[in-house]
């Protein structure tokens, strides 16, 4: 990081502090991240400005400057003059050399107003709003005796002349009075606004502090809600910069800018009200002084946004710096000889006193300090003003509607989707699907088909790309996401396990009150009492991932799910991992559960079982997207659509259930598909049942052949 010393030429920027000499900014020190030169290691080199400038803009045409191959010297002179016109106008603000690559973006398309960015700030700071207006009564008092301390001081210094001792005490006295209400003033103003070393300063920060703290809490909370694609759209390193210095940043606004801005306002104004009752023409020279500077600073200030988002423009930073600081300290001083000049006529013309000009001096320094304060604050507050843009929005992603009571009607109309990441691959297309309070719904379909997709958009992981998606009626984009997702009962394939007992597990994420009777009933509805009670510690048993199978944490899960009560009960390949005989049970646990309790459910099951498709109200069949047929599985397997015949005919060859077959050979009724190489009716036709363990295997046997050309099976 920058210090003074690495910079020889900004040393002439900071003189000693005294009573009469107003505090010059430390620039680097100040804002070093704005003025971060570490990767500059040579001082500016305006030689660098010539050769790119040349190379951007300056081409003369060949035939302008030669005659027959000879360049001639006339030609050759006004080339030069125009290429030096060129360099120095392309050099200027705005001009060619300034310009960044196409390719580079250098801030956010959405302009915030300031006024909009404060009025949040604002918000956000509402229980410690009595701590800014006291801290605001002890700028005004600090500011107030500042610009006195210059009168007061003069007072005393020209008293000193005359001798008279008892005056002279009086003025001292006045001046240790004021020093007294300066510190005051300053220690009580620091305590709102904790940017100087105060001797409470430790204490101050907390304030600031207290205020990133909050505004973290807040945008931390929201991320937590946010859909699963934003998180596909937006890195882990920009969040946490988001967390982490954009807080910060918009904590400064209050804590710092606004302050510096305010009370330099306050000194500069009083400067120049009391610059005016000196003498009105010097009073001027110097406020045009000022404006050019205040133009210069915010000038630079602009740049900064740039500075800050790319890191290829260093050597420009350098020049943009080396102007200012130029520009800075030529204004300041001319302002002194300005003084000086028309100051010294005015004595000798006895319009002024020496007295009245020492005090304009010294205004005049304070008046410039205060311009150089407001000027780099407000270009500081700007940044900030960016960085609030992306915070708030983040914070206003929180919460939507909640109903009364969730029916669990789900309604898609019309909706497409692409996954961000993907956006050319159509993942659900015009997919239109009524799913009706507590019907039993199946999704099937081949891998990739989408059946996880649409789940992902029922719990509000993505959002439509188009179409409508509704629950109860109400678009699930204005609905409360927690509340909404605090009525879902989810399953996965691999259900995670946190490390603490089985209770706690199955407790995990319920939002009612539940007892141990309430999590028992849970877990002997999802097959997993038994074996929860032959672990060691029975529901204490501490588990995690690696300690249970892949059937035992499903039923965990399950539990979760039922222990919640939820009026949507999606179960995503959910029973996957379970024997057959525990797949049966649970799947009619579910059923019942959804017939016999109070408060019944909507369903929604992607399987690829057989006998929990065929125990759904309606099996919805999808394919590339589509939804391609509906309808009860025996409606299905009678219309003999060919895809829910591959779909379900391959999947179940491989996971038909043992104990509806007593015999390794058995016959049974198939339904054969239509397709070419195969009869179009039904025939019987011979299969052998063969246990692998978990699951039973099913050969289509035909003739002395083992087939898989069967792409259905009815068992009914
Ligand atoms: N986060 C993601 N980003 C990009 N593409 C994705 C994402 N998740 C899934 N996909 C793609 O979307 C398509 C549909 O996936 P989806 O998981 O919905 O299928 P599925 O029918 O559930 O498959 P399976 O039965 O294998 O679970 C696939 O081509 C998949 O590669």
């Amino acid at each position: 990081m920058l210090t003074l010393l690495s910079l020889p030429n900004l040393n002439s920027l900071t003189l000693a502090r005294s009573p009469l000499r107003p505090p010059r900014p430390s620039l680097p020190l100040r804002n070093p991240s704005r003025l971060n030169f570490a990767s500059t290691p040579q001082p500016p080199q305006f030689p660098h400005l010539s050769i790119s400038a040349v190379r951007l803009s300056i081409a003369p045409p060949k035939s302008a400057s030669s005659v027959n191959g000879f360049a001639s010297e006339g030609f050759v002179e006004e080339g030069r003059d125009r290429r030096w016109i060129e360099v120095l106008r392309s050099a200027l603000p705005g001009g060619t050399w300034w310009e960044l690559p196409g390719h580079v973006d250098v801030g956010d398309a959405e302009p915030v107003t300031v006024v909009s960015a404060l009025r949040r700030m604002w918000d956000l700071i509402a229980q410690d709003r009595w701590v800014v207006f006291v801290a605001f009564v002890g700028l005004v008092v600090a500011a107030v005796q500042t610009v006195f301390f210059i009168f007061v001081s003069c007072i005393v210094l020209f008293l000193s002349q005359t001798s008279h001792g008892r005056l002279v005490a009086f003025g001292d006295l006045d001046t240790t009075l004021l020093d007294g209400i300066s510190f005051f003033g300053s220690e009580w103003r620091g305590y709102g606004f904790p940017t100087e070393c105060t001797a409470l300063d430790s204490v101050l920060r907390c304030f600031r502090n207290s205020q990133v703290k909050r505004m973290r809490e807040k945008l931390y909370s929201s991320l937590l809600f946010q859909d699963i694609s934003f998180f596909d759209s937006e890195t882990v390193g920009d969040l946490t910069s988001r967390l982490g210095s954009d807080c910060q940043q918009v904590a400064r606004v209050i804590g710092n800018d606004l302050n510096m801005i305010f009370r330099n306002v306050l000194q500069g104004i009083g400067a120049l009200v009391y610059l005016f009752i000196l003498s009105w023409p010097l009073a001027l020279s110097t406020l045009a002084t000022c404006i050019v500077l205040a133009f210069v600073i915010l000038l630079h200030g602009q740049f900064d946004k740039w500075l800050k988002n790319l890191a290829d423009i260093s050597l420009r930073q350098s020049v943009a710096y080396g102007l200012w600081n130029f520009s800075y300290n030529n204004l300041y001083h001319s302002t002194q000889v300005v003084a000086v000049l028309i100051g010294g006529a005015s004595i000798v013309a006895g319009h002024i006193t020496v007295e009245q000009l020492t005090k304009y001096i010294l205004y005049c320094e304070w008046l410039i300090y205060a311009t150089w304060w407001v000027g780099d604050n407000l270009s500081s507050l700007m940044q900030a003003v960016g960085a609030s843009e992306k915070v708030f929005r983040l914070m206003d992603l929180l919460p939507g509607v909640k109903l009364q009571r969730l029916l669990g009607r789900i309604e898609f109309v019309d909706v497409s989707f692409h996954y961000p990441s993907r956006t050319m691959v159509h993942i659900l297309q015009r997919v239109n699907l009524s799913i009706f309070p507590n019907e039993v719904v199946a999704l099937v379909g081949l891998s990739g088909s989408g059946k996880s997709t649409i789940v992902n958009l029922l719990l509000r992981f993505y959002e439509p790309t188009d179409g409508k998606l509704l629950i109860d009626g109400f678009p699930l984009k204005d609905l409360d996401i927690k509340w909404l997702r605090e009525n879902i009962g989810y399953v996965g394939q691999e259900p995670r396990l946190f490390r603490m007992d089985v209770g706690s597990n199955i407790r995990y994420g319920c939002p009612r009150d539940v007892n141990q009777e309430d999590v028992e009933l849970a877990a002997k509805q999802a097959y997993a009492h038994d074996f929860i009670m032959s672990l060691p510690n029975g529901y204490q048993t501490t588990v995690d991932d690696d300690l249970l199978s892949g059937g035992q944490k499903q039923r965990i899960a399950i539990a979760r799910a039922l222990l919640r009560d939820p009026s949507i009960l999606i179960l995503d390949e959910a029973t996957s991992a379970l024997d057959a005989e525990s797949e049966h049970n649970i799947k009619g646990v579910l059923r019942s559960v959804n017939e016999n309790t109070k408060k019944k459910r909507t369903v929604i099951v992607i399987a690829h079982r057989l006998s929990t498709i065929q125990a759904a109200d309606r099996i919805v069949v999808l394919d590339g997207g589509q939804i391609v047929e509906m309808g009860r599985h025996s409606e299905l397997l009678k219309k003999g659509g060919s895809t829910f015949s591959s779909i379900v005919g391959v999947r179940f060859m491989w996971k038909l259930m043992p104990e509806h077959h007593d015999d390794d050979d058995v016959h049974l009724f198939v339904h054969v598909p239509l397709k070419k190489s195969l009869p179009t009716h039904n025939r019987d036709v011979q299969i052998k049942i063969e246990d692998s363990g978990l699951f039973s295997e099913l050969y289509v046997v035909k003739g002395t052949k083992i087939g898989r050309e069967i792409l259905s099976v009815n068992l009914a």
